[in-house]
């Protein structure tokens, strides 16, 4: 799948994994772990960074990989902290020209 609907699909399953946590969940563990909100924070301070040496270094394989970490961080990190990803398309769609 090579559409946007892929990140509906990744924050829909972060949602279940919110409302139905579960032992073997990645999303679930990051959810209540107990840093709090701070744990997913800290993830996403990390693979800011990991990111931005990929791109620095002009490493393309690992600018994808480090960039769908982030996005897939920054999606945990926004429900950790009750933030609707609707709100964020919704600030992009209103600073459209
Ligand atoms: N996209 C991802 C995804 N990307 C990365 N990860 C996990 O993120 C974790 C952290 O990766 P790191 O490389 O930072 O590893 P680490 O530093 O040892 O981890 P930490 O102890 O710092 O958390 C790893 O366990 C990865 O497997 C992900 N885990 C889940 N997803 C998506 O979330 C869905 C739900 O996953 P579960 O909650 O595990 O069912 C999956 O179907 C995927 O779509």
């Amino acid at each position: 799948m090579r559409d946007w609907q892929v990140l509906e699909e990744v924050w829909q399953v972060i949602q279940d994994r919110a409302e139905h946590p579960s032992a073997e969940s990645y999303v679930s563990s990051v959810l209540t772990h107990r840093k709090g909100v701070d744990k997913s924070l800290e993830k996403v301070g990390e693979e800011a960074v990991e990111f931005i040496l990929a791109a620095k270094n002009q490493v393309p394989e690992r600018t994808v990989s480090e960039a769908a970490d982030l996005l897939f961080h920054l999606l945990v990190a926004l429900r950790a902290s009750d933030t609707d990803v609707a709100d964020v398309l919704d600030e992009l769609a209103a600073r459209r020209k």
